[in-house]
């Protein structure tokens, strides 16, 4: 029997949104170790924070410094990993802000389970493409060195899986398109949809204008 039961807030979501002066939403990039994701999210963050919008960064690699500690690379380790991290983007997104998550998330399946949280285009899944090829070269934190030294097991891209999205939101193709096109692009589709309110748009359209 369930004995819990939700208790309803007085001040709504629409309500802090509103005092925001945008809307929120969950800005989802998955890719390969390397292909960028920490990068983009970063200047996504940056350009969003200089149009006044109220961003924050959830990152794989440091959320598994506290809240994702216990929790290793098994497909259900990873599963829960993703779980968590969306419940957490749900806070900041009823709390009327965008959270940016950046996470390999290599199953469809969680990537669904984490989009079924949200209400309908609150979840903007950004495929981070690059050829595995290209993210070992890059291999910023020599994972993939000790990977293919079969030092570290079950290491996505060499020996685990990654399924890509289908139909992703919006994608970036990092081996080809510079960082400033792919944050571009982002933040077109989140004007696009109008989740950035009228003055951050305004400020959007002043930087373009600079360039
Ligand atoms: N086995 C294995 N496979 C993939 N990645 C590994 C592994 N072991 C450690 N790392 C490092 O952990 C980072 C990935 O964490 P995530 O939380 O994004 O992974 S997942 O979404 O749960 O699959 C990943 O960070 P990024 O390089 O930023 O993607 C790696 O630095
Ligand atoms: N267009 C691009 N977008 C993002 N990163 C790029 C791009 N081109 C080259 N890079 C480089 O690729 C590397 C990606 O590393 P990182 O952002 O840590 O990836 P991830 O978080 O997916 O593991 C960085 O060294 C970054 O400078």
């Amino acid at each position: 029997m369930n004995t819990i039961v939700w208790q309803p807030t007085p001040v709504t979501k629409a309500d802090r949104r509103r005092l925001n002066g945008h809307s929120s939403c969950v800005v989802w990039l998955t890719g390969l170790s390397g292909s960028g994701k920490s990068t983009i999210a970063g200047a996504l963050e940056l350009a969003l924070h200089e149009r006044g919008v109220r961003t924050y960064l959830l990152d794989g690699d440091n959320l598994r410094h506290g809240l994702n500690r216990d929790l290793g690379f098994s497909p259900e380790h990873r599963a829960e990993n993703i779980r968590r991290t969306a419940e957490v983007a749900k806070l900041f997104v009823d709390a009327g802000i965008i959270a940016i998550c950046g996470l390999i998330s290599p199953y469809r399946r969680d990537r669904e389970a984490a989009r079924a949280m949200f209400e309908p285009g609150e979840f903007i899944e950004v495929f981070v493409d690059c050829p595995v090829e290209v993210c070992r070269s890059r291999d910023p934190k020599g994972l993939y060195k000790r990977a293919l030294a079969g030092e570290i097991k079950g290491f996505t891209g060499i020996d685990d899986p990654y399924e890509p999205p289908i139909r992703p939101d919006v994608m970036v193709q990092t081996d080809r398109t510079p960082l400033r096109e792919c944050v571009r692009a982002i933040l077109h589709h989140l004007e696009q949809r109008g989740l950035l309110g009228a003055s951050a748009q305004r400020a959007g359209e002043r930087a373009a204008g600079e360039r």
